[in-house]
């Protein structure tokens, strides 16, 4: 269940829910979210751990009189069709888990595309929750005359909510979409402070943004079944008034074979530097803290086949 530290009681024209956004790998599920819940940095709540493995985002849009929508987003992994191993399995059990008990779910495809995996995806979406179709990546699609048949097509076959062509990258067409999804959203009171961002621990904050920099500063050539694992978590308080909190992490980045440890690693060191720098940088921002953050490769072979590693990773 998602955390809800609930207070159901109704409040005038306040609305409040979960939104699951769902999708292919690389349709741009990731940015999206990020854009839904704009770049407003802000501390993490400690309050609430959701035992799902998936990232939640909180965007609270407030009116001046104390009234508005809070959406609560889940981001789910990419479903993977390609491989069926122990770490597909337990990927494709949490998109499963995660749209069963949501408001409303986003479905993104890429605008002008709609393949077997996407077909996929659909088939897994079950009954009853309002689906939005998300054709995303409007900019890339040069001839726009091309898309009014294909949106035709879309919904003659499916029964989705709403239709929603636009760039995830698009600052006016993202504030469109929250405008669209709230009439989703049930009158109901908001669970989290308007200035919360996430209710994801620190820790798995840090692991995920570890894994942001490496995936990003590798390009395509690591395989997804590299992983990091976060060793150690801890915090020291301020010395002084004024000062920051210290934060010691340690991450071990897990792959799967030497050439991949070479990959990440990089020229004299120069890759696995970068990736701990930015990764210190953004987290510094995160946490509020001043960060160290040491860094280690490992090769564990196959273990993308080991639903006991798997489960040791933190994937359920
Ligand atoms: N041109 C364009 N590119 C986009 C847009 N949205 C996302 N992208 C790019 O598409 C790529 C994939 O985006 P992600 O957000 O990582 O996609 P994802 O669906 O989260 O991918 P997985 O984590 O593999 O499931 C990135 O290079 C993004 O920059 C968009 O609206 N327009």
């Amino acid at each position: 269940m998602p955390p809800m530290p609930a207070l159901p009681e109704s409040v005038p024209g306040r609305r409040c829910g979960l939104v699951a956004i769902v999708g292919k790998p690389n349709v741009g599920k990731s940015t999206l979210l990020n854009a839904l819940v704009g770049q407003k940095i802000s501390i993490t709540s400690r309050k609430a751990q959701t035992t799902r493995h998936r990232i939640t985002g909180i965007r609270t849009l407030e009116q001046a009189d104390g009234t508005g929508t809070q959406f609560v987003f889940v981001d789910t992994p990419g479903f993977q069709t390609r491989h069926a191993n122990a770490l597909n399995r337990s990927l494709n059990k949490t998109v499963l888990g995660a749209v069963g008990d949501v408001d409303l779910i986003l479905f993104v495809v890429e605008a002008g595309s709609f393949t077997p995996a996407d077909a996929k995806v659909v088939s897994l979406l079950g009954q009853g929750i309002p689906v939005l179709l998300i054709a995303n990546k409007l900019d890339n699609v040069h001839r726009r005359a091309d898309l009014a048949p294909w949106l035709a097509k879309m919904q003659q076959d499916h029964a989705f909510a709403e239709y929603m062509p636009m760039s995830a990258k698009n600052a006016g067409d993202v504030r469109r979409l929250l405008n669209l999804c709230e009439k989703f959203l049930p009158e109901q009171n908001w669970w989290y402070d308007a200035e919360e961002l996430t209710d994801r621990s620190e820790r798995f904050l840090a692991s995920e943004t570890v894994r942001e920099k490496l995936f990003r500063l590798t390009g395509d050539e690591l395989p997804y079944t590299s992983t990091v694992v976060i060793d150690k978590f801890e915090e020291e308080p301020p010395q002084r008034k004024g000062q920051k909190r210290l934060v010691r992490i340690a991450a071990t980045i897990v792959v799967e074979r030497d050439g991949h440890k070479a990959m990440v690693i990089g020229d004299k060191g120069e890759r696995i530097k970068r990736i701990g720098t930015e990764a210190r940088q953004e987290l510094e921002k995160l946490m509020d803290a001043k960060v160290f953050l040491e860094m280690w490769v490992k090769v564990r072979s196959g273990w993308a086949d080991d639903e006991a590693r798997v489960r040791s990773f933190g994937y359920e």
